[in-house]
């Protein structure tokens, strides 16, 4: 599948948000997309999926079982979760007993076999966003693009999305991610695109290659939550603090380390100490 000259923007006077973006997503490959808040990542994966257009520029090749899981999971659909994958099953070309069996599989895998009779409307969010990743797997996807979808994910869900994303690629299939956590698959994409500016550049031909950014790691405490849309988008641990007093250890490529910690220092953030990290990757 290939984008060509590839531009988006919303609305004929909106500003460009993606502007001669080249792109090319071979079969088989495991594809991460990268950036700060904001410059286009889900607009590319949006485009990618085939559930928006560009305004300018071509998009070839994309294969017929494409699934796609957004931010988002439009919750306030009239099925119950079962109900709800099997239409989407066969909205794929699957048979409705096909369709139903696969359904019960996928929410087992995900720790959601309890609610297969529940209303969307009526799920915690993490449930529903299971229900999300369970339609997207449902047809086993040549094309599988995934926007933030292991978000809401408890622990074990996630290990089961990360598994269920090696096996397509294993399978054949392409798969292009988002995810605000560095570590997510980490060291194991073939290829990663970074997002700026409106353009997309390869960031690295394959993991391997990808250059040792020096990065820091910063511990700091604070009584207030930390600030939304942090610089550098920083690795946090623990990432769901019991006490939010505790000292967290924050880690960011060092180009955003200066911008970080004047974001902590501005929240009113206590920093404990600051160091480099040796050998840690995109
Ligand atoms: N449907 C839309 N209508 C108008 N503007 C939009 C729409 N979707 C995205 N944008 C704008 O396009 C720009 C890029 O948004 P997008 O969501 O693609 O970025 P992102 O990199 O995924 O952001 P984040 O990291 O915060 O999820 C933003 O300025 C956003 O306001």
């Amino acid at each position: 599948m290939r984008l060509e000259r590839v531009g988006r923007r919303y609305g004929p006077r909106g500003p460009w948000v993606l502007r001669g973006a080249d792109l090319d997503l071979p079969g088989s490959a495991l594809v991460r997309v990268v950036g700060t808040n904001g410059t286009g990542k889900s607009t590319l994966l949006r485009l990618v999926a085939g559930i928006d257009a560009p305004s300018e520029g071509r998009i070839t090749g994309r294969p017929p079982r494409t699934a796609y899981v957004p931010e988002r999971f439009p919750a306030a659909l009239p099925f119950t979760a079962t109900d709800y994958l099997v239409h989407l099953g066969r909205v794929h070309g699957l048979g409705r007993a096909t369709a139903r069996a696969r359904a019960g599989e996928w929410l087992e895998r995900f720790g959601a076999g309890e609610h297969a009779r529940t209303e969307l409307a009526e799920l915690s969010k993490g449930t529903g966003q299971k229900v999300a990743v369970a339609q997207a797997l449902l047809a086993d996807p040549d094309l599988l693009v995934l926007d933030e979808a292991w978000t809401g994910l408890d622990t074990t869900a996630r290990t089961e999305l990360d598994r269920a994303v090696r096996e397509r690629v294993a399978a054949g299939a392409t798969a292009v991610f988002v995810d605000h956590d560095p570590r997510r698959l980490a060291g194991e994409a073939d290829a990663v695109y970074g997002v700026e500016s409106g353009t997309v550049r390869a960031v690295a031909a394959t993991a391997r290659d990808v250059p040792e950014e020096p990065r820091v790691r910063i511990t700091a405490s604070g009584g207030k939550p930390l600030p939304e849309g942090l610089p550098g988008t920083p690795a946090i641990e623990p990432p769901d603090p019991d006490d939010p007093t505790r000292p967290l250890v924050l880690t960011v490529d060092a180009a955003h380390s200066d911008a970080l910690l004047g974001a902590l220092l501005a929240a009113s953030w206590h920093i404990h100490h600051l160091g480099t990290e040796e050998g840690v990757r995109v």
